[in-house]
């Protein structure tokens, strides 16, 4: 398990990371998500010791992180990183015997990601003449290489193209089904959704929500309801108590669909029923899209 504790990292004045704590079990996907500037590459940094923190730790498996242990983590920094004038499969290759690997062992497990990845045409050419989504799967290979015990991706996923996306999320998931536990940061909240068992939300330094997504959920679960009217008059959302948050006009069946965040759902109810014959009235369960936006609102 991966936990980090109370890390702490100021830059000059401005407070970075204040208490940001997390944990990570075997096998699982943590998905980090926050504001651009929030402190999910400071803290990824940290991790992996390419930046010191001003207090906290971090542990894996139970002891503190140092040099060697970090050696058998696979890591993407935000900054990549790749010898621009290096063919594609040698710099996998190579990476993999930085990462430890015997040379023939290296080469072999290059190939399969270049297969896996998509790479497979562009094996012989130099990085610098490959297109960007292309140099992140170069990128993304070089973390995976050496079979490493816990990956730290800072968002992975940008930039990559939809049959990518799925072939990296189908990699990953192989990764975590053998117990690797796996930290991604990232933008994409439906992919988060989709992929993660855990997410953690941090706001300007802090953690502000965490959990699975099915506990976010279920905290914000009984505050959106999904009103589905036929037949009313114009002007009946406006009476509805509380803030409407989205509204569609009649369908082709004279149907109004409102999404209220009611201040009085008994109320709201008595509303829908006057206005009109009422087909659909429930508590709507909130995407993490909507759970951020509220959240770190
Ligand atoms: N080297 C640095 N010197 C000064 N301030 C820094 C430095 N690196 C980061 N910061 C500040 O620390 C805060 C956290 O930045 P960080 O890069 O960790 O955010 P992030 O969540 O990864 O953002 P993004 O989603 O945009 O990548 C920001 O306010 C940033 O401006």
């Amino acid at each position: 398990m991966l936990e980090v504790r109370r890390l702490k990292k100021r830059y000059g004045d401005k407070i970075a990371l204040d208490d940001v704590s997390l944990s990570v079990g075997e096998g699982q996907m943590f998905g980090f998500v926050g504001a651009n500037g929030a402190g999910k590459t400071t803290t990824m940094r940290i991790i992996m010791g390419v930046l010191s923190g001003d207090g906290g730790e971090v542990e894996w498996r139970g002891k503190p992180v140092g040099f060697e242990t970090r050696r058998r983590f696979g890591y993407m920094p935000e900054e990549r990183g790749l010898y621009a004038k290096m063919r594609v499969a040698e710099q996998i290759t190579y990476f993999g015997q930085l990462g430890g690997m015997a040379p023939a062992a290296a080469r072999s497990a290059a190939d399969a990601l270049i297969e896996r990845l998509g790479l497979t045409e562009r094996r012989d050419d130099d990085v610098d003449s490959l297109s960007l989504g292309n140099q992140q799967r170069v990128q993304l290979a070089v973390a995976l290489i050496h079979d490493p015990e816990l990956l730290v991706l800072d968002e992975p996923f940008s930039g990559l193209d939809p049959i990518a996306v799925d072939a990296l999320a189908e990699v990953l998931a192989e990764r975590t089904a053998k117990g690797v536990p796996v930290v991604f940061s990232s933008h994409q909240l439906d992919l988060v959704e989709r992929l993660c068992d855990s997410v953690g939300i941090i706001k300007a330094g802090t953690m502000i929500a965490g959990g699975t997504v099915g506990d976010l959920r279920a905290r914000e679960s009984r505050k959106r309801l999904r009103i589905v009217v036929s037949g009313a008059d114009p002007g009946w959302a406006d009476r509805l108590p509380g803030t409407v948050v989205a509204k569609s006009a009649q369908d082709g069946a004279g149907r109004d669909e409102v999404v209220l965040m009611p201040s009085d759902d008994q109320e709201a109810l008595r509303v829908a029923a006057g206005a009109g014959r009422v087909e659909h009235f429930g508590w709507q369960e909130p995407s993490l899209a909507e759970i951020f936006r509220e959240v770190v609102a």
